[in-house]
């Protein structure tokens, strides 16, 4: 088996072009058909390893025919796909499979010729691309351009449960509502939801057995092809799930449609490899669905062959989790040598940190005519981006904008974008921005101080800014009217945001450190820094240098400090 080339999981992408080819193994005819399929015009093949990971395929491929096609739980079958099969063992399963197409190696299709058998490469897969090609033009209608983006558009279950006795500040019916927001980002439609008032979550299935029974049917009425759980599930909370909801749907959870947007949006390599190591850190405990048809297949003879499979699969998870980590550590030395580079000019740092789509780009676009993307929807960014924006009082400092925040943000996303978020450790002022106009901006204010407590970052002070006031109802502007703590901006149309960069200005000058130096005439670009960025209270030219009063931001009064004057 060849199975040091197989794509384990080619990322959850909610969202590909059809048509897409399953396979559970890449094998050399596996590999050979794709590059088949994809020589030909209209046909874009990728692999998947998996149908745990979100993406319908347009068609499976087997190594060889899986023994129980009857059996309705096979999957490709199930799902009425196409399916591949290489050829090995045609002669067994060749003349029963409509459904079926089969393809050889060279060598195995010598033989084939000889023995006279239906399929070869040069007849079947033609038919086969042709097939898939009909499919995917059957399924044009199913695809909606989205954010300028032909999305295929799966129909969508959420399901939540509400906890009996336990205050969150998120309430079931939004909290549902944001996940109905985040699957529509991942380009899913959304068909319907439920949810069940619970104590616990029901640790077999999360909801309870009755519920299970009501879902499954109204799952069939609907013709749902994914069903999405509003809290991480326990890889037996998974399995046991899958296994009632029956094959022809596929169970995820809040997490992994988290982790699957963030596949599409990741843009730099250390993003993109943050998010790899993220999604199979939490496929690892899960791997189990991908090889379940081996056991199957051997017909119960070779019992415990899929757990064998699942071992290696492991080792193979572990192996390139390490080989990630690894990378990930190279990346951000490069990043940490740029880093250290801007600590070493000792321009004070402001951090826009704020739940997600709350404007945090539109105001670093707005402050510093930047251009990254700002769009009404969640997570529209995943790497930080550091601009350099003039205060009024002449002073310099950097803005950089990160990644939004979100309720029940997964754990393995919060460990993987650490290192990302602890650039925000760096900073002089953490500037907390919030959407005012949303109905749940009090909780989503909770979300990021929860959030900004695991990071560490007590000791920066912050700067409350209240965005959209221009969409907000006249009574928050009362409210925000009795409070002296709050910034209210609107990013779009400008509207109090000279106040904010004063705000900015007051703070960062809260931050400097008082300094009483004299410059050496040598050393005269000291001189130009203290201007730039901090505050000067006397300035005199006397015989040694410049003896210079000022308010400094604390990096460049280290570096002062050699020339601090010996009286104080
Ligand atoms: N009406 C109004 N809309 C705004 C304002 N500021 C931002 N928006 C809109 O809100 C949406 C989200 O803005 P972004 O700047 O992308 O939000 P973000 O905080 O960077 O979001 P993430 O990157 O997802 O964390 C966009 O559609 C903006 O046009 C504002 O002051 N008023
Ligand atoms: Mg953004």
């Amino acid at each position: 088996m060849a199975l040091e080339s197989i794509t384990l999981f080619s990322s959850a992408k909610a969202s590909v072009q059809a048509p897409s080819l399953c396979s559970f193994k890449s094998t050399p005819s596996a590999r050979r058909t794709a590059q088949y399929l994809n020589s030909q015009p209209l046909l874009h093949v990728t692999y998947q390893a998996s149908f745990c990971s979100a993406a319908r395929p347009s068609a499976v491929a087997y190594d060889s025919p899986p023994a129980s096609f009857e059996d309705e739980e096979e999957e490709g079958h199930a799902l009425g796909l196409p399916l591949l099969n290489s050829y090995d063992s045609y002669d067994e399963y060749g003349d029963d499979e409509e459904n079926g197409y089969f393809v050889g190696m060279d060598d195995e299709l010598a033989s084939l010729e000889q023995g006279g058998g239906k399929g070869t490469m040069d007849n079947e897969l033609p038919k086969f691309a042709a097939d898939l090609h009909k499919r995917s033009l059957d399924d044009s209608d199913r695809f909606k351009l989205q954010h300028g983006r032909d999305v295929f558009a799966e129909r969508a279950f959420l399901v939540g449960i509400e906890r009996k006795g336990i205050a969150s500040s998120f309430g079931i019916a939004d909290s549902l509502r944001e996940l109905a927001q985040l699957s529509d980002t991942a380009g899913l439609e959304v068909v319907g939801s439920t949810y069940q008032k619970l104590d616990h979550p029901n640790p077999r299935t999360y909801i309870g057995s009755g519920k299970v029974a009501e879902l499954r049917a109204e799952v069939r009425a609907l013709e749902v092809e994914t069903v999405i759980f509003d809290d991480e599930l326990s890889p037996g909370q998974l399995r046991n799930l899958e296994k009632a909801l029956g094959n022809e749907v596929r169970v995820c959870d809040r997490t992994a449609l988290i982790l699957d947007i963030f596949s599409q949006r990741a843009a730099t390599r250390e993003a993109t490899l943050q998010v790899e190591l993220a999604q199979m850190e939490y496929q690892l405990p899960r791997l189990t669905k991908m090889w379940s048809h081996l056991e199957r297949q051997a017909g119960g003879m070779v019992k415990g062959m899929g757990e064998k499979q699942i071992e290696v699969d492991k080792r193979i998870l572990r192996t390139r989790i390490a080989l990630l980590r690894k990378e990930l550590d190279s990346v951000r030395g490069h990043r940490q040598q740029y880093r250290d580079r801007r600590g070493s000019v000792p321009i004070p740092v402001v951090s826009l940190v704020g739940y997600t789509n709350a404007g945090k780009s539109t105001l670093l676009n707005r402050l510093s005519g930047a251009d990254v993307l700002a769009e009404d929807r969640l997570f529209a960014t995943l790497d930080p981006t550091t601009r350099r924006i003039d205060l009024p009082n002449g002073n310099e400092c950097l803005l950089t904008d990160t990644v939004g925040f979100i309720q029940k943000l997964p754990t393995q996303l919060v460990a993987s974008f650490r290192a990302t978020l602890e650039e925000i450790n760096d900073s002089s002022l953490l500037v907390h921005v919030v959407d005012i106009s949303h109905p749940l901006a009090k909780e989503q204010m909770v979300a990021v101080d929860n959030v900004l407590s695991e990071l560490n970052v007590g000791h920066i002070s912050r700067l409350n800014v209240w965005n959209k006031i221009d969409k907000a109802p006249s009574k928050k502007h009362e409210e925000f009217e009795n409070r002296g703590d709050v910034i209210c901006i609107s990013a779009a149309t400008g509207e109090g945001v000279d106040i904010f960069c004063k705000a900015i200005q007051e703070k960062l000058k809260d931050s400097m450190v008082w300094v009483d130096v004299l410059v050496p005439y040598a050393k005269g670009e000291y001189v130009n820094s203290v201007h730039r960025l901090g505050v000067v209270e006397s300035m005199e030219y006397v015989e040694d240098g410049i003896a210079l009063k000022a308010h400094v931001p604390l990096r460049l009064s280290r570096q002062l400090q050699p020339m601090r004057k010996t009286s104080d």
